[in-house]
């Protein structure tokens, strides 16, 4: 039997539509083990009717992929899940499921693929290397795909970040908030948004934490998204006047996420009181970066997969 721990991630984190991502402390963990014939996959009782169990299970499909690449026939498979990631919230919950999967079917057959292959397998099956790369390596991560490889930049960010995270009580699929986005941007948005992912990536690196509010912001997706997150626009000022260092949609949404570098517990406090008057259930969290990525659970101890 193999146990992955994978955790969630962030894409974008405001103008680094497609390319920018980060890793956070909330894991799922999948267990697969190869049996005598047959499909079984099991998942919590709360996750019936959101997860498919059969041949449409993303885990699967995942696991599926990485036997085809290397020509493996597994006799059956038995997978199990065990979920903490909120489906379908904008918090990497798809990119978990194939970062985790393909390292599972991988490690359970004697590792063929190397860390290289898999980043780009997972890539590729995303569309985009924003949500699988942090989950596989963990930190912040600045990435594209060029010519068959995923070129990309890990960074680990200062210590005093935290991120305060609000998961509202309703679903919003990746297809359904890419499909309002316009197919053309002017050249002013375009320039609007690489100077802000450009500014976000070198103030992050040199801690030039004043820099944030400014630099995440964004035109590329935002604009066009905020009309599906009731009460956008005052829960943009609220942040903002309680201090955070800019605060984001957290991949296609409908999740926010707030950058933090003091008074965590006080701006969680105080806008799990804002939230609690709109008709919408907001959970808020603070959470810490997750720092490694994927790792693979042996005797309850965890090693890093993707070094
Ligand atoms: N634990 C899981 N097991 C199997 N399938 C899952 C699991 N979690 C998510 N999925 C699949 O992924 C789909 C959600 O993917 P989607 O890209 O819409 O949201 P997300 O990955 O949570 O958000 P984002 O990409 O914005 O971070 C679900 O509908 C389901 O098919
Ligand atoms: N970059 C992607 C992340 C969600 O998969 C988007 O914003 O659509």
């Amino acid at each position: 039997m193999i146990r992955v721990k994978v955790p969630a991630t962030s894409a974008n984190m405001g103008a680094g539509f497609d390319c920018l991502g980060i890793a956070l402390d909330l894991y799922n963990i999948i267990e697969a083990e190869e049996i005598e014939s047959g499909l079984k996959i099991t998942i919590p009782e709360s996750d019936r009717g959101y997860i498919e169990t059969d041949e449409r299970n993303l885990v699967f499909i995942s696991m599926k992929r990485l036997f085809d690449e290397v020509g493996y026939r597994p006799k059956g498979l038995h997978i199990n899940l065990i979920n903490n990631i909120p489906i379908t919230r904008g918090l990497g919950s798809s990119a978990a499921c194939i970062a985790g999967g393909l390292v599972a079917a991988n490690e359970l057959i004697g590792c063929p693929l190397n860390k290289n292959d898999i980043i780009y397998l997972a890539a590729k099956m995303d569309g985009h290397p924003d949500n699988v790369l942090p989950a596989l390596i963990g930190g912040m991560t600045v990435a594209c795909i060029v010519e068959g490889e995923v070129k990309y930049v890990r960074i680990d960010l200062p210590d005093c970040i935290k991120l305060l995270v609000m998961v509202p009580d309703f679903q919003l699929p990746t297809s359904k908030a890419r499909a309002i986005l316009p197919q053309n941007v002017p050249l002013q948005d375009a320039v609007f948004n690489i100077s802000r992912a450009a500014l976000l990536t070198a103030s992050l690196i040199t801690g030039r934490l004043d820099n944030l509010p400014a630099a995440v912001d964004d035109r590329l997706h935002q604009p066009y998204r905020k009309g599906l997150i009731p009460h956008w626009n005052e829960i943009m000022s609220k942040m903002a006047e309680l201090g955070t260092k800019g605060t984001f949609l957290s991949g296609a949404g409908p999740t926010l996420i707030a950058i933090m570098d003091k008074d965590y517990d006080k701006i969680r406090t105080e806008m799990d009181k804002f939230l609690a008057a709109f008709e919408q259930h907001w959970d808020v969290y603070v959470m810490d970066v997750c720092r490694y990525g994927v790792e693979l659970l042996a005797q309850g101890k965890g090693e890093i997969v993707c070094r």
